[in-house]
Order: C-alpha cells, then sequence, then structure tokens
C-alpha cells in the first residue's frame, strides 16, 4: 500500500525536460489514477553555464552537471523521483543515488537540421568549409570521418535556443546534429531533413531513451515505477552504458554505438551491439560488435563488456589515451553528447 497520495517529479526547467517529465507524469496517472504527481523544475549548473559561450567543463564537475541540484531535492524529499534523458547520467550513479526504471525509449538517432529554407537535403550537399554546429565529440569526430571537409562549431544552450542560432539571417551554421528524440517530443519532427545511421553514424550511449533516478533506499518508489519499465530498452541501454563504463567511465570520449534487439519470448531478447571509438579528427576507428541471448540485466552487463573488450583488441586504447592526453592539458572536457 502507498504511504502517500502525492510523490512529486523533479526536473531541470528546459521546454524538452518539461516535455519529458509529463510523458512520465502520463504514464503514471493512468497506473495510478488516486495519486498526485506534480512537477518541480529547478535550473542546474548545466543551465547556467549553457549561457557562458564556449565553456568547457571540468571533468568533476561535468558527471553532475545536470542532475546535482535535482538530486538534492531527492535527498530532502521534496522530490521522489527524477525525471532525465538517460544520455546525461554519468555510467557511475553517485552513491545513494540509482536508475529505477528506464521506459521505452524514442529513436536514439542523431538528426540534421537545416536552416529554414535551406535548400540542402543531406550533408553530402554542403559545399566544402560548411559549418555544422555541434558540441559534441562525437557528432563531430564521426562526420569528419566521412566529410573531412566540413567545418564544426560548437553550439550551446537548449535546443529552441539552439535552433534560432541556426535560422538567424546571417547564422555561421550551414546545419545542426541533434538527437532526432528530442526533437520530436518537441513537436520539431519538420525540421529533420535527415537521420543519420550506421555504418555512417552511430548514436550516443542511451541516447533517446529516459531515466528515472530515485534514492536508492525509496524501495516504495521503486516498486511504484515498475510498470513503467521498459524491459527491451533496459537490456539495450544497459549493455551500451556497461560498454563505455569497460572503456573509461563517465568522461567525454567519442564512443557512438548501435544497438538491436529482437524478442525470442517475454522475458528474452536477442540484443545485438556495435561499438565505434573515433579519434577526434575522425581519421582512426576501432569498430566491434557482439551479440547473445539477454534474460537479465547481468547478461546486458556483459554484451557491454565483450564489445569493449573488442573495441580495445581492435586497437581503441590509444585513440582513448590520445584524447585523454589532449583533455587533461586542456584540464577540461567536452559534454558527452
Ligand atoms: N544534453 C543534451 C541532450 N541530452 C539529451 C538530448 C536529447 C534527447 C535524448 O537523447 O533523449 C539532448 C539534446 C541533443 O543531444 O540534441
Amino acid at each position: 500500500m502507498p504511504t502517500s497520495t502525492c510523490y512529486p517529479i523533479g526536473t531541470r526547467k528546459s521546454k524538452l525536460a518539461v516535455i519529458q517529465s509529463e510523458l512520465v507524469y502520463k504514464q503514471l496517472k493512468e497506473k495510478y489514477p488516486d495519486l498526485e504527481f506534480p512537477i518541480m523544475s529547478r535550473d542546474t549548473i548545466g543551465d547556467e553555464i549553457l549561457s557562458k559561450a564556449l565553456f568547457e567543463f571540468k571533468h568533476q564537475v561535468a558527471k553532475s552537471l545536470w542532475t546535482r541540484e535535482l538530486e538534492a531535492l531527492l535527498i530532502v524529499n521534496q522530490c521522489r523521483m527524477l525525471v532525465h534523458c538517460l544520455k546525461d547520467l554519468p555510467v557511475e550513479m553517485p552513491e545513494g543515488m540509482t536508475i529505477a526504471c528506464i521506459p521505452r525509449r524514442n529513436c536514439p538517432l542523431d538528426a540534421i537540421v537545416f536552416p529554414k529554407g535551406s535548400s540542402y537535403k543531406t550533408v553530402a550537399d554542403l559545399p566544402a568549409g560548411s559549418v555544422v554546429g555541434t558540441s559534441s565529440i562525437r557528432r563531430r569526430a564521426l562526420l569528419a570521418r566521412h566529410f573531412p571537409h566540413l567545418r564544426f562549431a560548437d553550439i550551446r544552450g537548449n535546443v529552441g535556443t539552439r535552433l534560432s542560432k541556426l535560422d538567424e539571417p546571417n547564422s555561421s551554421f550551414s546545419c545542426l546534429v541533434l538527437a532526432a528524440a528530442g526533437l520530436f517530443r518537441l513537436g520539431l519532427k519538420d525540421r529533420v531533413s535527415q537521420m543519420l545511421t550506421a555504418p555512417f553514424n552511430y548514436y550516443a550511449v542511451g541516447q533517446g531513451a529516459l531515466a528515472i533516478e530515485v534514492r536508492e533506499d525509496d524501495k516504495e518508489m521503486i516498486e511504484l515505477l515498475k510498470p513503467l519499465q521498459d524491459t527491451e530498452t533496459t537490456y539495450c541501454c544497459v549493455a551500451e552504458r556497461s560498454l563505455m563504463k569497460r572503456l573509461q567511465g563517465g568522461c567525454a570520449i567519442p564512443i557512438g554505438v548501435q544497438c538491436d534487439s529482437l524478442a525470442m519470448s517475454s522475458s528474452a531478447y536477442h540484443v545485438s551491439l556495435d561499438g565505434i571509438v573515433v579519434s577526434a579528427d575522425g581519421r582512426r576507428s576501432s569498430f566491434a560488435s557482439g551479440n547473445r541471448v539477454v534474460n537479465s540485466v547481468e547478461d546486458a552487463e556483459d554484451l557491454g563488456t565483450q564489445v569493449a573488450l573488442s573495441l580495445l583488441k581492435n586497437g581503441a586504447g590509444p585513440i582513448l589515451e590520445e584524447h585523454h592526453r589532449s583533455s587533461d592539458s586542456e584540464d577540461s572536457t567536452k559534454l558527452n553528447v
């Protein structure tokens, strides 16, 4: 039996974050019509820093950029759950916190957006020197691998802010790369010109999935969230996160993944995971795949570890080291998107 009738949801203030919380709210309300799930939104340091152009984040800070202020609300029990993009959560959760639930994933792919009125349809149409707006080293490296003639520039801010920078009359950006899921949730499907798919592009670990974070000791909340859990999505995302963890923890490096699953029974899935690690300039890469029947979270973790080990065998080590050296010398890291 529930011990309360009110279970507040904490979230960031951005439009996307609030929409995502409303999605979770709706699913909860459907299951528990008599309970209340008010949404409380807060700014995080990530949001404050977004207004400072080209800011690069210190390692320790980067890990909890979007979550720390919200976790404080869980600790003091002002919120019982937080709704995040799984992609924004570190692979090692802070002490006392856990991911209680990963609901069904939206599209995990990256999408290309051109300025309004542009006649270009795909990245391949862009002339040499065109500037792609993205702050993600993964997106940069993967695009540079195929299109070395393109240039890249940081763009920060919420999705809406980025789109208005793209659409400005004298914008320096020829296109943006954004997560399709974010655009879909914001009702901006019509802005997508091209979806980037494997073997050309690989998405970020956890992209397109939401994660509901709770206090580890909040057994009641963990139980309440069970019906929202999607087993297939959870297995894929656990495999992806385990790959990333085995390679180097949460620090930002260009790792892309592609994960597919096939239901074999109501509880078992055949999961295939491809992973790629790319050098910052896109010239060198290491690729590996693995697949197995996944019946439990442990099986999914095992798949991620297997693919990580194959990546290391296939030359990921030196690429990762080179990346660590350059980010250490700057004493900073970019967002892991
Ligand atoms: N911190 C950026 C971020 N985190 C999650 C999403 C998109 C939604 C998702 O991946 O679920 C985005 C925006 C983007 O990458 O374009």
